[in-house]
This record gives C-alpha cells, structure tokens and sequence, in this order.
C-alpha cells in the first residue's frame, strides 16, 4: 500500500471510528427527504454528501463538513461559473432544513442537558438517560393532525417523538402524511404556526431496519455502541448555554446549503452507481483494472495469484506492474506464422515445448532445459518464436527488454528481476522472455556500473532456482543481437543456444504472402517468387517494411483532392510496380559482416545448424 493510500485509509478510519452519531435513522431519513425536496444538483449533491459521511446516521462533523461546503458553494454560486443560478442556489436553501436546528429540538431531552451530558447523546436513538428506546415503528406517538389542511384526517398523523421521564419541556410534534399507505419522507418543513413542529410527508414504504439510497440498500444496525462511534460516554454534558451556542452557529451555518464539488463528485452525486467504477479505490495488491469493459471482464475470470504466500515479500507496485505491462497480452502465436527457420523450430518442440506440456514424460536426462538462447540479426523472429512457445504450451508469456532493467527501473532493477521470477511461478507453466539479453549478462568488467552487476547477480540466482522441483515449469527465453557480448556464466545456462538467420527465400516469399493476405493486390505466385529473390539479405522485418512501403503505392496514386472522400474500394490494388518502387526505397538492415560474426559465434557455441 502506498503512502496516499495508508494515509486515506487512516483518514477513513479515523472518519468512521470517532465521528458520533448525531442523528437516529429516521432523523437522517427527514434530513435526507428535506434535501430530496429541492430537487436539484445541490440537494442532490448534499444527499450524496450525508450518504457518503455516514451511511448509517449523519453525524455531528458530517454535517459541519456539509454545511462548510455548502457555505463555500454558496460564495461560489455568485461566480459566473456557477452551473445554476443564484437563484436557484438560494431557494435551494430555503428548502432545507438545518439538521442540527432541526433535530436538537424536536428530539430535545431535558434531563439529558441538565445532567451536562452533550447533547449529541439524546439525538441518538438510544440516550443513555433513558430506558433503552421502543423500535423505530414506536418511537412516534400518534395524534391527531393539526394543519394537514389538504388531506383527511384518516390520511394524516401527527407524530411525537419520545421524551425522557422527567423533562419538562413540551412534546414536539411531527406530521407524517400517508398516501395509499406508500410512506417515505417526500417533504420535511417547520410549522409556520408553531415552530416546535415539523410536517413530514411520506411516499414510499420504509422498512425500520433498512436505509435505501442511491440504489443501494443497507442494514442498519441500531445497536452500535458508544465505543463503535469512538465516543467517550463518560464525558461531561455541555450544558443548555453550549448547546445554544452551537444552534446559534448552525444556525450560522444555515444560510449555506449549496456546495463546491468537484466534477467527479457531481457526477457521483448525480448518478451514484457510478461510485463503482470511478475512483474505486484498489487495494494495493489488487490487480490492475483496465478502463476496458472487456478487460475488466477477463481480470474478473482470471485466477488472481495475489494471494499467493510465494508474493509475500514482493513489493504489490511491482506485481502491479508485472501483471499490467510485462505480461503480454498479444495474440497467440502459431508455428505457421513463423516464416522458415524449420530447424529452430524443430529443435524448439523438442527441447521445450513438449516437455513444458509433459514433464510427466520429460525427467531426468530428458528434462528440458531452464534456459534456450535465440541469436542472430535484428528482426528474424526471436520475439516471434518466444510468443509461439508459450502459446503453444499454453504459457503465460512474460516479455521484458534487459535493457529497461538497467534504465527504466534504474535502482530497482535487483527488486524488479526478483518480482518477475516469483509472479512467474505463480503463473505457470511461463515463458520469460528476455530480449536484450546481452545488456544484463555481459561480460564483467571494471567499467561495470555496481547497479548492473547487482541486476546480473539477482538475474543468475533466480535462474538457478527456477524450474528446479519436479512440478515447476517455468522456462527463460533469451534473445540476442550480440550474443558474442554475453559472458561465460549466461552462455552456461543458455544451454540451447539457436541461432535465427536471415530468411531464406522460400521464408521471404512466406513472409510477403502472410502480409499481403490482407490487402488486396494483384500480385501472382511468379511476382511473389520474383520479389524474394530480390530481396536476399533483408531481415523478415525487412520484408514486413518492403510490403508496408508497397502498400503505400495506391494510396500515393489517389489525387491529394479525393484522399479524404474516396471509396475505400475505388484505391487501386497493390501492383508488383508498387514493390519494384519499394525496393528502391527499403534496404537490407543487416550487414555481410554482421552476418559473419553470427555464423561464427554459432560455429563454436551454437547449435551449430
Ligand atoms: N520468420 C519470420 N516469419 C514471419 N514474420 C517474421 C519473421 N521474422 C520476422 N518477422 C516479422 O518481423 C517482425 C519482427 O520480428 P521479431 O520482433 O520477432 O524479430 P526479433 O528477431 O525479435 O527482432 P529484434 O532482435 O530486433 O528484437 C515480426 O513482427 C514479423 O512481422
């Protein structure tokens, strides 16, 4: 877990533990149906606000935090870049009701002031001055209604909280309308007539037990304990002057009841099921979560090794990161697709590939090797044979360049080798595969910076403890330009060492009729033919770019005036004129004498085929 995320988790607790609650479930429901009522971004956003704070009650600081922010946006309203008007801003107001105003009163308990208790303490549903309060369903006192003037009597019902024995103070009353025996608070407003009462207005069914917001629904629990809301019960009352004060700075705070937010907390406030989603916060070893709906959906199905004993001492960024970015997620790789280079691939199929899909069969002097090399030019299918192994033994492919393991993960190269050979074996069967491998095996030397060689170190102890029990099916792929750079200890365990030349022109001509599958062309088996003779000594990258220049020929044929209208069917087909102009374009990358050197290097430590 990151510092960010350690400090917004101890926010968080912090939040949840010592917050008290200030309002029972049903004063939160009439603070909440006081702000449904205006009907607006603003109370939208507030009821988001008093949902996010405490899902269970509002709480003392919750509210402050609302009302603050409310006051903010209400400066803010006046700006031109307010969304509403400032008008609507302040008849948004006018709509709620300040909660603490509210609820001190109509739930005010006598006894409870007098004994210098805060008076949090009887606002919460059980006050500890009191026999332990009836359920919900009978905290209220049915009356008779007194200004339900637009309904019938039998329609409306006047509702008193209880009052402690002993308090002297007048009942307060609340008026709760049924309509077709549907109840949830709609509307909440003080009595002009008399301020000690307040109308509340039902819609909709409410179960005592259970709160229903934005979409989701949560169990209530009434009998949270003092200590739960991290509060001290034996901490004096404030007496009748204090908890004037603090009516007099709600009531302060009254007049602010519209809110800054930011985009995202609007757009939560105003569509909450997107909570899921945005910002969610994942824990650290979590598995990345792509934006991707499909992505999402294949992270969901996969199996998550993060709860493997075998990461335990991993740093979790790091399996973020091997699991999001080195973990290749490409498409599958069949040996068809691979111009050529049959007996690469034949010495490949034996030495790893049947053995990593039966090391049943493969033990003892047949078990494979940890380690095969692929050598030779740029751009022959290295890369392309390492995603074939592990495609064709259902492997998990794992590709980093050496290169990025001593400049991108500069001073953590060591932390980073160590990562990826552990979330390797949670993988398994997995195909590592390391192109650039000279860069991390070279040849010691003086001149060798202490990081790198700490990196090669971390490297060669993996190594040697991969794939060692009997069940471990885990091979190193490396891949070289320079194998002639890389030092004794790594060509000792590369024990397969191949070399991938150039392509012969039966591959070249392989190559350029795989690419030009996909476009259309005009091209026959003879210009094919005559087009890989022509290209001896070009690379199947070579050939890759010779057929992307050539396929730029009818677009360069289309008038500059048509390029954007024209039909995609009206672009003339690849010609073999369009490849004779590309070979003028595209050379060969590998030189004779490069070439030479490999040809060597394979005769002394090669295969040597
Ligand atoms: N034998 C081949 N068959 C088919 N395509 C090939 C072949 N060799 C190279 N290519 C083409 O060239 C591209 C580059 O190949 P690849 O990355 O496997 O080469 P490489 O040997 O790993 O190169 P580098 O040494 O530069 O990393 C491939 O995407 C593919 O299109």
């Amino acid at each position: 877990m990151n510092k960010k995320q350690t400090n917004m988790q101890q926010f968080n607790d912090r939040h949840n533990k010592s917050y008290f609650s200030l309002l029972n479930e049903s004063s939160a429901h009439q603070y909440k149906a006081s702000l449904k009522s205006a009907s607006n971004i603003t109370s939208n956003i507030l009821l988001e606000e008093s949902w996010r704070a405490n899902n269970k009650v509002l709480n003392e600081n919750a509210i402050d935090d609302i009302l603050g922010a409310a006051k903010q946006l209400v400066n803010n309203s006046n700006s031109k870049n307010s969304t509403e008007s400032p008008t609507s801003w302040k008849s948004a107001i006018c709509n709620l009701s300040d909660p603490l105003i509210v609820f001190q009163k109509y739930l005010h308990c006598q006894k409870c002031s007098e004994s210098k208790r805060r008076n949090v303490d009887f606002l919460k549903t059980t006050c500890k001055c009191e026999p332990p309060s009836p359920p919900l369903s009978n905290v209220y006192n049915v009356s008779s209604s007194q200004d339900s003037s637009q309904e019938s009597k039998e329609d409306t019902e006047v509702c008193k909280p209880q009052s402690c024995p002993g308090s002297k103070r007048p009942l307060n009353k609340v008026h709760i309308s049924k309509k077709n025996s549907s109840i949830t608070i709609d509307k909440y407003h003080q009595n002009k007539d008399n301020p000690q009462e307040y109308n509340i207005q039902y819609d909709k069914p409410r179960t005592s037990t259970s709160m229903e917001y934005f979409g989701k629904e949560k169990e209530c629990s009434r009998s949270n304990s003092y200590q739960e809301y991290g509060m001290d019960v034996d901490k004096p009352k404030p007496s009748s002057r204090d908890i004037e004060e603090e009516e007099e700075k709600a009531h302060k705070s009254q007049v602010a009841k519209i809110m800054f937010k930011s985009a995202k907390e609007q757009l939560l406030a105003t569509n909450p099921a997107a909570r899921r989603t945005l910002g969610a916060s994942r824990k650290a070893q979590a598995k990345f979560i792509s934006p991707m709906l499909g992505s999402v959906e294949k992270q969901e199905t996969s199996s998550s090794p993060v709860s493997d004993e075998r990461l335990k001492h991993i740093d979790p960024k790091m399996i973020e990161l091997i699991e999001s970015e080195i973990i290749d997620q490409g498409a599958p790789v069949a040996w068809e697709d691979i111009a050529g280079l049959q007996l690469a691939k034949s010495v490949i199929q034996e030495a790893v590939v049947w053995p990593l899909l039966r090391p049943d069969i493969f033990t003892g002097l047949r078990r494979p090797p940890r380690g095969i090399l692929l050598f030779g030019p740029p751009g022959t299918g290295k890369t392309l044979i390492g995603k074939c192994v592990a495609a064709q033994c259902r492997a998990t492919f794992f590709s980093i360049s050496a290169s990025s393991l001593t400049s991108k993960w500069i001073g953590d190269g060591e932390k980073m080798v160590r990562a990826l050979f552990a979330v390797a074996r949670t993988h398994q069967p997995a195909v590592i595969f390391i192109d650039e491998i000279d860069s991390l095996l070279t040849q010691r030397s003086d001149a060798e910076h202490e990081a790198t060689r700490r990196i090669k170190t971390e490297f060669l102890v993996q190594f040697d403890g991969a794939a060692i029990g009997d069940e471990d099916r885990l091979l190193i792929v490396g891949a070289t330009n320079r194998p002639q750079e890389l030092d004794e200890a790594a060509r000792r365990r590369l024990v397969k060492r191949l070399y991938i030349p150039l392509p012969d022109i039966d591959a070249r001509k392989q190559i350029m009729s795989n690419l030009l599958k996909e476009e259309t062309h005009e091209l026959t088996e003879r210009d094919m033919a005559e087009v890989a003779r022509l290209t001896d000594g070009y690379s199947g990258a070579d050939m890759k770019s010779l057929c992307s220049e050539a396929a730029m020929g009818p677009i360069r044929s289309v008038p500059l005036s048509q390029i954007v209208t024209i039909d995609r069917d009206k672009v003339r087909p690849v010609n073999v004129q369009d490849f004779n102009a590309a070979l003028q374009r595209i050379r060969p990358s590998v030189s004779q004498d490069d070439l030479w050197q490999y040809v060597k290097w394979n005769n002394t430590y090669g295969q040597g085929f």
